[in-house]
């Protein structure tokens, strides 16, 4: 399939109805008992190019709902469509005019160590996913030179293992392996939330050029409210599983209307000095 010339009005990410259930039981080989509804009927579009931040507290369903996107979770109801193609089983599209969801999204994590196999090199780990998708060898390695350089990561990374670099370097290159298979959009889960704050800067500052570069679509998890103030176009809240607000940033953010919302914001972190 040609997913170059996708209909630019096309949403990257339109989620209808999507609820995750997890099994409750009492024991590891005991019959399900219950099931935990971490994702409760959530709809939102994400426009291409945009980031849409996802925001709420700790235990809300944040992370399971993107998981659910890429297939790390299963979905228990809901459609999702990709650039328009019903996404089902890991595959976009209908009969043989598909696409695999990896080629079309990527995910980053909050940990950038604990996602990097540190027995690789760089140039394996940059390389195998595209070698994989049948890329000759010699131009996997010349596309993670290229990406290697746009994350502004040196070339003599390539012969490195993970331990080898600081913890925003290692970020970084997690970037770069997401962009080796030229995905449309990225699911970034915290991840800033393991740097230091100037390094978090960076990081942020390099998705935000990337964006613009490749015209990537974004979804973005992040605690930290400044950080998605200052990133995001559009804003979801998520309470218990629910989705309760969704708008522009700057109107979410500074003229909530849900109550929750109202809260969570009221809730960042100041430090009062006697
Ligand atoms: N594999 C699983 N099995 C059972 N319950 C799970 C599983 N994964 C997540 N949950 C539960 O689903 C709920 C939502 O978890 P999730 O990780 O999506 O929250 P989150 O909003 O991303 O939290 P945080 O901000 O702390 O990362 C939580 O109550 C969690 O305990």
């Amino acid at each position: 399939m040609n997913t170059e010339n996708f209909d630019k009005a096309v949403p990257a990410i339109e989620v209808n109805g999507l609820t995750v259930k997890f099994p409750i039981r009492g024991g590891v080989f005991s019959k399900v008992k219950d099931y935990f509804t971490a994702v409760d009927n959530v709809s939102f579009t994400l426009p291409q190019g945009k980031i849409l931040s996802i925001v709420g507290e700790s235990g809300c369903g944040k992370s399971t709902l993107v998981k659910s996107l890429v297939g790390l979770v299963p979905v228990s109801s809901g459609k999702v469509n990709l650039f328009g193609l019903p996404v089902n089983g890991g595959k976009a599209g209908t009969g043989k005019d598909v696409v695999r969801v990896s080629d079309l999204v990527q995910m980053i994590f909050q940990d950038p160590f604990s996602s990097l196999n540190p027995r690789q090199t760089v140039t394996e780990i940059l390389t195998a996913p595209v070698i994989a998708r049948g890329v000759p060898y010699d131009e996997a390695c010349a596309r993670a030179v290229e990406l290697l350089k746009r994350v502004s990561l040196p070339a003599g990374a390539m012969d490195k293992f993970p331990h080898e670099f600081s913890g925003g370097q290692r970020q970084r290159l997690c970037i770069a392996r997401s962009l080796m298979v030229r995905p449309k959009v990225l699911l970034c889960d915290e991840v800033t939330s393991a740097l230091d704050v100037s390094v978090q800067a960076q990081i942020l500052h390099l998705l935000d050029d990337l964006r613009n570069e490749l015209g990537l679509s974004i979804l973005f998890i992040s605690h930290d409210m400044q950080v998605v103030h200052a990133l995001s176009d559009e804003v979801l809240v998520m309470y218990f599983g629910h989705a309760v607000e969704h708008g522009p940033a700057d109107v979410v953010l500074t003229n909530p209307q849900n109550d929750y919302t109202k809260k969570l914001l009221a809730s960042v972190p100041t430090i009062r000095r006697e």
